[in-house]
């Protein structure tokens, strides 16, 4: 079977060997196994941590998380009940069908609307769907947002961010092109100090890196010697890189020494927020490829 619907998860196969695996809890990503030009044999693209929670008790340590519609702490006043990146990546969501399944690409639809548990901590009417594809070196994954008000309502504000956990040796990988945006580096101390401009024309995460890139260029490129994959967005105009080195023994759901096994490279509408009119839509679309 091309598409496994399964209790609580989903598995989808391409006919030429790729796969993937995706809760319904969080429409979280947590397996992708794909062959590249050079290398047919499927092997595993993202990281999940090894103490990762996969039963639906909390948000899961790796993988593709689906941030909205805050990233990091709220600080829009609508989303003051919310916890850190919002609520999509801790909430149930429905498989909505299955959108095409050839070769050209396995996909299938989840939407998440407002339930009793979301309404009492956001108030605001929205419906999510989330459509992955997995074709045979790819996965897409496009967020459409739809701001469900009346018209009279107010537009909708919202953050989103795609938090792919890249499967890679942290102390071997880099990332392209960075050079020349500005950042707001999250592991400075002094405030007054975070804005800075990227100077290194290969990012790479060998110390604590926590940086937020605005108005990045939407590709991306992050290589090993012995892996490669192409990150490109649409609509998504920033770009987190995350990995947080030793300060990663502090997350409880953190396997030992998994911050060596992987890159967070994120791309989301992160730096203030997009603003959604009623009865609109807005589509945020990622390929990962992989290269190597
Ligand atoms: O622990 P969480 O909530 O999954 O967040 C992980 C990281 O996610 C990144 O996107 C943030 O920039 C980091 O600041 C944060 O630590």
């Amino acid at each position: 079977m091309p598409i496994d619907l399964q209790t609580d998860k989903l598995v989808l196969q391409h006919p030429k060997g790729a796969s993937a695996e995706l809760l319904l809890y969080g429409a979280t990503i947590i397996s992708w196994k794909s062959g590249s030009v050079t290398n047919a044999q499927p092997t595993e693209r993202l990281f999940v941590s090894g103490k990762a929670a996969l039963d639906g008790s909390k948000p899961v340590r790796g993988g593709i998380p689906v941030v909205f519609p805050c990233f990091g702490a709220p600080t829009h006043p609508e989303h003051a009940k919310l916890g850190q990146h919002g609520f999509a990546r801790s909430e149930t969501w429905t498989f909505d069908g299955i959108v095409m399944d050839n070769e050209a690409g396995v996909s299938i639809r989840l939407t998440l609307e407002p339930t009793a548990s979301i309404a009492a901590k956001y108030e605001r009417p929205f419906h999510l769907a989330y459509v992955v594809t997995l074709a045979e070196h790819q996965l897409s994954t496009d967020l459409h947002v739809k701001n469900t008000g009346l018209s009279t309502s107010p537009p909708l504000e919202f953050q989103a961010l795609l938090h792919n956990y890249i499967r890679v040796n942290s102390s071997e990988v880099v990332v392209t092109p960075l050079k020349g945006l500005t950042y707001y580096d999250k592991t400075e101390p002094d405030e007054q100090l975070r804005t800075k401009v990227e100077a290194r024309g290969q990012v790479d995460v060998k110390k604590y890196t926590d940086f937020v890139y605005q108005n990045a260029p939407g590709t991306y490129e992050v290589t090993s010697p012995t892996n490669k994959i192409e990150v490109r967005a649409v609509n998504f105009k920033d770009v987190v890189v995350w990995n947080p080195q030793q300060e990663g023994a502090k997350i409880a759901d953190m396997e030992d020494g998994g911050w060596e096994k992987y890159v967070c490279v994120e791309p989301g509408y992160v730096h203030g927020f997009a603003t959604l009119p009623a009865g609109e839509t807005w589509v945020g679309q990622q390929v990962l490829s992989a290269k190597l």
